[in-house]
C-alpha cells in the first residue's frame, strides 16, 4: 500500500542531496498550466509560462489574474501579493526562457505524441541539473521521460482541476525516477500548500483510474437512455453529495481529456470495461468539449447553463 510520504520523513541524507526548486517552468498555458503558474507565483517562486499560441499566453495571464481577485475578495491573500504573484509570472513562447529553471511542468494536451515533442524540443534548453515533471491525467510516466535525457530527473506532479482550490497533487515515479527528484518536488507540492498521494505508474494512476471510468459511465446511462443530463447529474449530486455531477464535471475537465484518459485505461489494461463510449466520442468529434469550448453535455451559452440532451 502506498504510505503518504508526507508524514514519512526521509532519511537525512537523501533531504541533504535533494535540490531545491527555486524557479519553476510551465508548458501549456491551459486551465491547468495557468492554475500551476498561478499557484507557484502565489507561493513566491518565479515562473515562466509557455504555449504555442501567443493568445492562449494573454488569456492565461487574465485568467490567473480573476482567479488570483477571487482569493483577494475572500482575504487569502492582499492586493499586493496579487501583483507580486502576477509579476513573477513570464510569459514566453521561446524555450531558451526555461534555461535557468531548476523543474519544468508540462501540462499541454493529453496526447503522448504532443507531449513527447514538447519534451524533445525541451531538453536541449535544460541546464543539467533541472528536473522535467508532467501534469498527465494518464499517460506512462516511465514511457514519457524516456524521450528526455534525463529519465531519473522525471517525475509525474499530477494536479487536480482547479488547481487554486483542489488539495491534492498525485505524485508518480518513473521506474527511473531517482529519490532526490521524488523527494525534491514532494518539498515543492507541500511548499505550493498541497498535499500528496503517491501512485504507482500504471494507466491512469489512483484518482482518474477511478474517477474517469464512473463518468464514462455516466455517459453511458445517457447514451443508453438511462436517465437524461440533469436526471443522471442530480442523481450524482444529491444522491452521493459530489459538488458536480458527473455530466458536469466532465465538461469542466474537457470531453477531450476524459476520452484520452479512457483510451489510455482501454490500451493500457486490455479490458474492455474501460471502452470509451461512443457518445464521448462523438460529442469529441463534434467539437464539444465541454466548457472550454462552450458546449458539452451543457450548453454554457445560456444561464444556467443548458443541458444538451
Ligand atoms: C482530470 C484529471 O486529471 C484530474 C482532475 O482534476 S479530476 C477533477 C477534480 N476536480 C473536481 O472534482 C472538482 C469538483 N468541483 C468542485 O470541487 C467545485 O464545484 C468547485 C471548487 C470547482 C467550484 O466550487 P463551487 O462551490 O461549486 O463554486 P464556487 O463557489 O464558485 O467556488 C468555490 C470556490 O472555488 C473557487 N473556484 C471556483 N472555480 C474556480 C476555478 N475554475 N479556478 C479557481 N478557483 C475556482 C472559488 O473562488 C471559490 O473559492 P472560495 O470558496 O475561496 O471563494
Ligand atoms: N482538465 C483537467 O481537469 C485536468 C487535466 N490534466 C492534464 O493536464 C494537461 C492539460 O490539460 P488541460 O489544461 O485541461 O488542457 P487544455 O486543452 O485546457 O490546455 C492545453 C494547453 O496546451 C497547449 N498546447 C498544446 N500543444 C502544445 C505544444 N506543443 N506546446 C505548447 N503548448 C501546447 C494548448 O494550446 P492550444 O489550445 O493552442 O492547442 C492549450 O493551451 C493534460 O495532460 C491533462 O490530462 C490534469 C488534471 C486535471
Amino acid at each position: 500500500m502506498n504510505v503518504d510520504v508526507k508524514t514519512a520523513p526521509a532519511p537525512a541524507d537523501v533531504l541533504l542531496d535533494s535540490p531545491v526548486i527555486a524557479s519553476v517552468g510551465v508548458i501549456g498555458a491551459g486551465q491547468m498550466g495557468n492554475g500551476i503558474a498561478h499557484v507557484c507565483a502565489v507561493a513566491g517562486l518565479p515562473v515562466v509560462m509557455l504555449d504555442a499560441k501567443p493568445e492562449a499566453l494573454d488569456k492565461a495571464i487574465a485568467t490567473i489574474s480573476r482567479n488570483l481577485d477571487r482569493q483577494v475578495h475572500k482575504n487569502l491573500i492582499s492586493a499586493e501579493d496579487k501583483a507580486a504573484a502576477l509579476a513573477r509570472i513570464t510569459a514566453s513562447g521561446d524555450y531558451a526562457a526555461f534555461d535557468d529553471c531548476d523543474i519544468v511542468i508540462e501540462a499541454a494536451t493529453e496526447r503522448e505524441e504532443v507531449k513527447k515533442a514538447i519534451f524533445l524540443q525541451l531538453v536541449p534548453h535544460l541546464k543539467p541539473s533541472a528536473m522535467v515533471a508532467s501534469n498527465t491525467s494518464s499517460i506512462s510516466i516511465t514511457r514519457l521521460a524516456a524521450v528526455t535525457d534525463r529519465p531519473e530527473k522525471f517525475i509525474g506532479m499530477h494536479f487536480m482541476n482547479p488547481v487554486p482550490v483542489m488539495k491534492l497533487v498525485e505524485i508518480i515515479r518513473g521506474i527511473a525516477t531517482d529519490e532526490p527528484t521524488f523527494q525534491a518536488v514532494m518539498a515543492l507540492a507541500h511548499r505550493l500548500g498541497k498535499t500528496t498521494a503517491v501512485a504507482e505508474d500504471f494507466p491512469a494512476f489512483i484518482v482518474n483510474r477511478i474517477l474517469v471510468p464512473m463518468i464514462n459511465e455516466a455517459v453511458y446511462a445517457l447514451y443508453e437512455g438511462v436517465g437524461h443530463v440533469n436526471s443522471i447529474d442530480s442523481g450524482m449530486k444529491l444522491g452521493t453529495n459530489h459538488p458536480m455531477g458527473p455530466l458536469e464535471l466532465a465538461d469542466f475537465i474537457g470531453l477531450d481529456t476524459c476520452l484520452s484518459i479512457m483510451q489510455v485505461l482501454y490500451d493500457g489494461l486490455s479490458d474492455s470495461k474501460y471502452r470509451p463510449c461512443p457518445l464521448l466520442v462523438k460529442y469529441v468529434e463534434a467539437g464539444w468539449l465541454g466548457r472550454k469550448t462552450g458546449r458539452g453535455f451543457y450548453d454554457y451559452s445560456q444561464h444556467p447553463p443548458r443541458p444538451t440532451r
